[in-house]
């Protein structure tokens, strides 16, 4: 059980006269067996957080740890990773391309193909294994990046943007496999802007606003930081809302209306003064999605 941790990862791109810090002390751990989902608007520094991790851009100051110690070269070997530019050659087959991949991590010819074989199958690429990449849809190589990331076993996924331009049937094809993954005990980070996706997907998450850690932790952390919202529902019109002190009026609509109360005073009072008015439905708490959850954070 082996965490990838980064601690304080700074990386500043010179810029003309103005150093520009795109990433500025981020810390967090992407625990072994969990997936983390890495989120952020455009420009907040996910890519360039991966890369750093990867080695494949050099590290202004901070570090990045794995099982503990400082990362080696070797270690990132078997660290499966699938960057933004997506480097698949697009004139050669799919399989003799997967293979090569494969073998360049040290798996037999056998044992790659086999693998390979079985993971086409998986992502409904079985009959499409002698096309050459470029005949395939961008979805289509986009599944074929992503078997090229998990094969042989690695010892953590970075997956940038994983999930982009999958249909749903791919997008529960390959959580499928990054769970599989999880259960062997291997942490995965991947980016995405597909918020309803992290939320159904992830055990832990990191924001990332203008290259620093804005939030950290499980959905429901996150969700009981974030402002909870009440549901109001009466037998009349429920514009009144709008006057009740401490409340914030969200969305009314007809008798019903979604309301940010601040405080308890505030809730009791809006109740009083809904049951002045006639029967109340219903008056419950709504869980913050995490879309609501990120816009707060990143406000
Ligand atoms: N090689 C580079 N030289 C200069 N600036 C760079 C370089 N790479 C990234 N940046 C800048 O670093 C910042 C963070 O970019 P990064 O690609 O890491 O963000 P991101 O969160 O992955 O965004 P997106 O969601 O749009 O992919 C941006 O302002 C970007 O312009």
């Amino acid at each position: 059980m082996s965490d990838l941790e980064v601690r304080d990862l700074t990386r500043v791109f010179a810029s003309g006269d103005t150093p520009r810090r795109a990433v500025d002390g981020v810390s967090f751990t992407a625990t072994s067996g969990l997936l983390t989902g890495f989120v952020g608007g455009n420009g907040a520094g996910k890519t360039t957080t991966m890369r750093m991790i990867m080695g494949v851009l050099a590290i202004t100051s901070g570090e990045v740890l794995f099982d503990g110690a400082p990362v080696t070269r070797n270690d990132r070997r078997e660290f499966g990773y699938m960057p933004e530019e997506r480097g698949l050659y697009p004139k050669q087959p799919v399989l003799e391309q997967l293979v090569y991949l494969a073998r360049l991590r040290g798996i037999d010819a056998p044992a790659a193909r086999r693998e390979v074989l079985e993971h086409l199958d998986r992502l409904g690429l079985g009959g499409r294994a002698k096309d050459h990449v470029e005949k395939l849809s961008l979805g289509n190589q986009q599944r074929v990046q992503i078997i090229a990331a998990v094969m042989g076993q690695p010892k953590a996924l970075v997956l940038d943007e994983p999930f982009s331009g999958l249909d749903p049937a791919a997008v529960d094809a390959m959580a499928d496999l990054l769970r599989e993954h999880t259960r062997r005990g291997v942490p995965v980070l991947f980016s995405s802007h597909q918020l309803d996706l992290v939320e159904r997907l992830c055990e832990r998450l990191v924001i990332l606003g203008g290259g620093r850690v804005l939030a950290d932790g499980t959905p429901d952390d996150l969700r009981a930081k974030g402002v909870t919202r009440h549901r109001l529902v009466l037998s009349g019109d429920a514009g009144f809302v709008r006057g009740v002190p401490g409340v914030l009026a969200v969305d009314v609509d007809g008798a019903s209306a979604l309301v940010e109360v601040h405080d308890d005073d505030a809730a009791n009072r809006l109740l009083a003064a809904a049951l002045d008015r006639g029967a109340v439905h219903e008056f419950s708490p709504v869980r913050p999605t995490l879309a609501q959850i990120y816009r707060e954070v990143t406000a």
